[in-house]
Parts: C-alpha cells; structure tokens; sequence
C-alpha cells in the first residue's frame, strides 16, 4: 500500500441499504494498492463499521461534529458520538457545510481541536471562490484558512488537508489544473507544515485522477459524484494505484 490517500465522501445519500451494500464491495477487496477511506452520513456510520469489521484498512470518517462533548445542541452529532458509531477521521469544514451551515474558521478550529481530543484524524477542508481566484487570491485565501484551522495545534500532530476549490465542487465545477493545484500544494505544505498530507477534491473521477494524483505535493484524493458507486470507487482507486504503485 502506498502512502496516498484515496476516499469518498458520500455528503447527503445513501440509506443504510446502499450503505452497506457499498460496505460490502469494500470489505470484499482484499489488497489496497492505496490508504482507502468512505465518509458516510451520519445514520450509516455504525452499519458501515459493523460492515467493515474490526480490522478493515478502510478507514471510515464521519462528515461533521459539533466542537462540544455533550449538551443541549438539538440535531448535531458529538465527536464522542461519532467515534463511537466507528469514526476514526473526521471532515471539518467542507465549502457546503462553511457556506449553508455557518462552519466558520473559528468553528473549524474548535472542531479541530474536539477530534483530536478524541483521537480522530482531522480531514480539513479548504479553498477559494471563483471570486477570489480571479482576483488573485487564491494562494492566500487557502493558507489563512490553513493557519485558522491549525492554530493551537502542536506542529507534530498529523492532519490532512483536503484543497477543495469551490468552483471545482459538484455538477456545475469543473476540476481544478494541475498547474493549479501544484501552487496550492505547496501553499498549505508552507502554512501547515511537515504534519499536513495535501488532499485534492474537486470533480475528481476516472478520467482525470492519475493527472490530480501526480500532482507534486498532492498526498490523495477526495472524490464525491464518481465514487457514490463502489464499482466506480474500486477503479478510480485501481487506477491511481497502478500508476503510484
Ligand atoms: O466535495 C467533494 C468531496 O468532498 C467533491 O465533490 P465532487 O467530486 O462531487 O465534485
């Protein structure tokens, strides 16, 4: 296995019948020519780890937490709670949850801070709008969110830090160049230090994932849409294992 990371997150699909059929198809496939990770809702995450069973390389990541242990916060879901369903990573801070749900830096930072009181893997996520790229930001914009995020955070403590150009994410982005994602790369690599492995995500799929993943810099892939199939997951992981590998 190498050390590149390649997972999904599946945001806001799936019922528990899809989830574990999806589970399965993983748990099936013995060699991981990468490190493998699903992110399901919430509702899933206990039946995907049952799924999974104990020892499985996939590692399974819960897609929010709330920053406090326990309390009156009606509809959210603790880190405590999360690791308990199975979590082992959780993401922080994806563009959707920053722009609908108020996930603000300082937010993400609590958020950082809860699950690596707990022992999770923190996955961040960060990047610019159309609107700043064009303006020339973009290098800028990612390395406060960057700093933000981490601030407090021992230098030697692992983090993994998902670029996710908001142009880039969902049916209407389209996938961010090499070119591009090189520059930030290196940008977060400047701002987070030796701890952080630089994730890319953005319309990522089949066609294009051996190019995002030879990107300098780049330490995985996070996929959404063209991964939601399991089959389709397996060959984008085969494929970029082929070439890593
Ligand atoms: O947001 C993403 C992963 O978290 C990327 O989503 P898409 O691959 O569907 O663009």
């Amino acid at each position: 296995m190498t050390e590149f990371w390649v997972g999904t997150s599946w945001k806001m699909t799936k019922t528990l019948g899809p989830a574990r059929e999806f589970a399965r198809g993983l748990r099936a496939r013995r060699d991981w020519p990468v490190r493998p990770f699903v992110i399901p809702p919430a509702t899933a995450l206990a039946t995907v780890a049952a799924e999974l069973g104990p020892d499985s390389p996939v590692r399974l990541g819960a897609q929010n937490a709330h920053w406090e242990d326990a309390g009156a916060w009606t509809g959210e879901v603790s880190v405590p709670q999360v690791a308990d369903a199975g979590a082992t990573m959780l993401e922080i801070g994806h563009s959707e949850r920053r722009e609908h749900f108020a996930e603000t830096d300082e937010r993400v930072n609590l958020k950082v801070h809860a699950a690596l009181r707990h022992g999770l893997l923190p996955l961040i996520c960060v990047g610019e709008s159309a609107e700043v790229r064009r303006a020339g930001g973009a290098a800028e914009f990612v390395a406060d969110q960057v700093r933000m995020a981490l601030a407090g955070v021992p230098d030697a403590v692992p983090a993994l830090i998902a670029y996710e150009p908001i142009w880039a994410i969902g049916a209407a982005g389209r996938p961010a160049q090499p070119e591009a994602v090189a520059e930030i790369a290196a940008t977060v690599a400047a701002a987070a230090g030796a701890r952080a492995t630089v994730l890319y995500g953005g319309s990522v799929d089949l066609g294009n994932a051996v190019d995002l993943a030879l990107v300098p810099g780049i330490g995985g892939l996070f996929v959404g849409r063209a991964a939601w199939q399991v089959s389709d997951y397996l060959s984008i992981v085969d494929r970029v294992g082929e070439r890593l590998g």
